[in-house]
C-alpha cells in the first residue's frame, strides 16, 4: 500500500469508529499513526527533505516571505502583478501559472518577497496536479495569503486549509503548551495545570506509545487536544504562520453579499483586477507578519527615519540588528544607546542580547 492509501485506509477506519471511552485509545492510536505517515508525504514531497523542487525553490529575498495559496483562477497572479509590478501571467484559464514566481514589495521600508503559486486542488498535498511543491513552498513562508474567488463556494477555503494542515501547517495558531521530557525509565507521569476537558489518559497514552515515548513527563498547561499532543511531539515538523483570506473579485459581487463576508475571520476583501481595498490588505499583512523597524541615530546626528533596519520579531536583538549593518560590528561593539518602547530609560545603555522593538531608535557605540 503507499503512504496514501494507508492514510486513506486510517481515515475511513476513523470516520466508522464512535468515540467513547471503550474506543479513546484506538482512536489515539489512529491519530498518532495518521501523524506519521503524514510526516512521510510532507519529506517526499520536498524531495527528501532538500526543499520543494526544481522550478518551485526560489531564492529568498527580503525580510520575509508572502506565499499565495488557492484553486486555480482565484486572481494570485492578477494580484502579484498589481502589489508587486512582476510580470506573472494572468488568464482565465485553470493552471496558467505553473512554477513559483516571485515579485518584491517595499512596505513601511521593508522589502518583502511575495511568492505567486500554482493553483492547488483538493487532494494537493497526496500528490495532485502541482499541490506538493505548492505546500512546500508554502511551509517555508512567513505569511500565507489563502486567495479566494467569492463566486466561488465557501468550501474551498475549508479544502485548503485541510491541505495545508495536513502537512503540517497550523493556520493562525500558536504552539500547544505542552511540555514533554523524556527520561530513561518510570513510565508516563501525567501533570496538568488547567482542567483536561478535551483529552483523556486513554488517549494520551495511546499516543505515547505510538511513538514509543515509554517513559516521559508530560506537563500540560493549555486545554489541549489529542492533535495538540500529536502536534507538541511533532513539534519539529509543525509550521506555525500566520494566514490572511484574501477575498478577491468583490467587484463581481453586491454590497449585500460584500457585508456577508467580512464575517470570515482574518479576511480582507479585495478586487486585484480593479486594485480595491489593496491598502488595507497590505496593512493586514504588515500587522501579522509582526516586523521590527529599527531606525539608527548616527553619535551625535538625527536619526534615520527613511531607512530603517527591518528585523523579523523572533530575530531582533542588538546582535541581530548589528549583523544587518555590518559583519563586523558586533566584534567592535561596546554597548548601545536605544530610545523607544523596548527601554525604560530614554536613552537607556544596553548589551547584545538586549531584544528591541517596533520604531526603537538606537545608536551603536564601538570600542
Ligand atoms: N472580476 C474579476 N476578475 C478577476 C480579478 N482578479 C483576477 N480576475 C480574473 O480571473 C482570471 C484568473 O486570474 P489569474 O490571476 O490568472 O488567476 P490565478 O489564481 O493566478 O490562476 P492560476 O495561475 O491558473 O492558478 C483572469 O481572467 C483574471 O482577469 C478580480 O478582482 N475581479
Ligand atoms: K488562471
Ligand atoms: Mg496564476
Amino acid at each position: 500500500m503507499s503512504t496514501v492509501e494507508k492514510i486513506k485506509a486510517i481515515e475511513a477506519e476513523m470516520a466508522k469508529t464512535q468515540k467513547n471511552k471503550a474506543t479513546n485509545f484506538h482512536l489515539g492510536q489512529l491519530k498518532a499513526k495518521l501523524a506519521k505517515l503524514r510526516k512521510e508525504l510532507i519529506s517526499s514531497a520536498s524531495g527528501g527533505g532538500s526543499g520543494p523542487g526544481i522550478g518551485f525553490d526560489v531564492a529568498k529575498t527580503g525580510v520575509a516571505s508572502v506565499g499565495y495559496v488557492g484553486f486555480p483562477s482565484v486572481g494570485k497572479s492578477t494580484l502579484l502583478n498589481k502589489l508587486t509590478g512582476t510580470h506573472s501571467e494572468a488568464a482565465e484559464y485553470e493552471f496558467t501559472t505553473l512554477t513559483t514566481v516571485p515579485g518584491v514589495i517595499k512596505y513601511k521600508g521593508a522589502k518583502i518577497q511575495m511568492l505567486d503559486l500554482p493553483g492547488i486542488i483538493e487532494g494537493a498535498n497526496s500528490g495532485r496536479g502541482r499541490g506538493k511543491q505548492v505546500i512546500a513552498v508554502s511551509r517555508t513562508c512567513n505569511l500565507i495569503f489563502i486567495v479566494l474567488d467569492v463566486n466561488k463556494p465557501l468550501i474551498h477555503k475549508e479544502i485548503i486549509e485541510k491541505e495545508l494542515e495536513g502537512v503540517g501547517i497550523r493556520l493562525n495558531k500558536v504552539p500547544p503548551d505542552i511540555i514533554i521530557k523524556k527520561k530513561e525509565r518510570g513510565g508516563v507521569n501525567i501533570t496538568n495545570t488547567v482542567p483536561l476537558t478535551r483529552l483523556d489518559k486513554d488517549e494520551i497514552r495511546a499516543v505515547m506509545s505510538e511513538y514509543r515515548l515509554n517513559s516521559a513527563d508530560i506537563a500540560f498547561r493549555c486545554d489541549a487536544t489529542v492533535d495538540d499532543l500529536i502536534d507538541a511531539i511533532e513539534i519539529k515538523t509543525r509550521r506555525y504562520i500566520p494566514a490572511v483570506y484574501v477575498l478577491n473579485k468583490i467587484d463581481s459581487i453586491s454590497i449585500e453579499e460584500l457585508e456577508l463576508l467580512y464575517k470570515i475571520e482574518n479576511c480582507v476583501p479585495i478586487s486585484s483586477k480593479e486594485g480595491w481595498n489593496l491598502d488595507d490588505l497590505l496593512e493586514m499583512m504588515w500587522d501579522r507578519l509582526n516586523l521590527v523597524r529599527v531606525y539608527t541615530k548616527p553619535k551625535g546626528k538625527l536619526p534615520d527615519f527613511d531607512e530603517p533596519v527591518v528585523l523579523r520579531s523572533d530575530r531582533c536583538s542588538i546582535e541581530d540588528f548589528c549583523n544587518q549593518i555590518h559583519k563586523s560590528l558586533v566584534a567592535d561593539f561596546k554597548t548601545a544607546a536605544v530610545y523607544g518602547s523596548s527601554v525604560k530609560h530614554q536613552p537607556q545603555y544596553v548589551g547584545l542580547s538586549h531584544i528591541l522593538k517596533d520604531e526603537d531608535v538606537v545608536t551603536i557605540l564601538k570600542k
